[in-house]
């Protein structure tokens, strides 16, 4: 069986600048896998190489077996390519149930009109409610996602990510600014995704990194630097020469 997601020689390059190098990387099906790195490592540019946002300037992204290098992002998002975003995506005046309906609908191939005369749509409106549910937004899903709490905001996104039923799911940094109060509930939501989702976490909190993942690789300096468990990663000492040390003294 192929892999859920795999790059093989993947480069990107600014002018001079070698953001991507040569990287080879493999996501398992159902995988709960970290990418981690110091800043300005690469890793941005690796998810931007892999959701079609930027073109490599050479290598491969296969999903599922299937050569999408070339795929605009959207193709790649109707292959099963979820994400979310380190920035805010959302719709600020939109609510929880029109933002996730939406998102149901345009899978559907419907988009805002078809959105529109869903009210008649039981099995619809059945998911919606469940992905409301799940990312614990049923108390708030007629407020304007504006006025909601930031780590809502976080949770919202996650339900408009996987209204869209990715195979794979591409999470960049979920966890940025979301105040300590609130980080629990997102933190166990993170752990209740579903299983057949393989997921890709990209993210500097090493608590949420090490909780979450079973798997991590590190980046440095566009290169595949290391690989392997959080054990393994965390023993390596290469990696917490580059990294973890970097860390400590920041
Ligand atoms: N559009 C661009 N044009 C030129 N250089 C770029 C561009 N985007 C990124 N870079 C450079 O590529 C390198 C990798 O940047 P990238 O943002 O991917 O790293 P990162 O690991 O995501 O960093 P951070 O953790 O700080 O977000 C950096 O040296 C950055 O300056």
């Amino acid at each position: 069986m192929s892999a859920a997601l795999r790059t093989i020689a993947l480069e990107k390059r600014f002018g001079g600048l070698v953001a991507t190098n040569k990287v080879d990387f493999t996501l398992e099906h159902g995988a709960r896998h970290a990418l981690i790195g110091p800043n300005g490592a690469g890793k941005t540019t690796f998810v931007n190489l892999l959701t079609g946002v930027l073109p490599a300037t050479a290598g491969q992204v296969l999903l599922d077996g299937e050569d999408v290098t070339r795929l605009s992002q959207q193709r790649r998002a109707r292959r099963g390519l979820g994400r979310t975003f380190q920035i805010n995506q959302l719709f600020p005046a939109m609510t929880p149930v029109e933002s996730v309906g939406l998102a149901v609908s345009e899978r559907m191939g419907g988009g805002a009109d078809f959105w529109r005369s869903l009210g008649a749509r039981r099995d619809i409106i059945g998911e919606v409610l469940d992905l409301l549910e799940r990312f614990r937004l049923i108390d708030v899903m007629d407020h304007p996602t504006a006025r909601l709490a930031y780590g809502k905001q976080r949770l919202l996104e996650l339900a408009v990510a996987l209204a869209g039923n990715p195979r794979v799911l591409l999470l960049d940094e979920p966890a940025a600014g979301v105040p300590e109060a609130e980080r629990r509930e997102l933190l166990d939501t993170l752990a209740a995704l579903p299983s057949d989702v393989s997921i890709l976490l990209i993210e500097h909190d090493m608590d949420l990194v090490f909780s979450f993942a079973d798997r991590i690789t590190v980046l440095v300096n566009g290169t595949h630097f290391a690989e392997g468990t959080p054990g393994d990663v965390m023993k390596d000492p290469r990696v917490r020469e580059v990294y973890l040390g970097e860390e400590e003294h920041a």
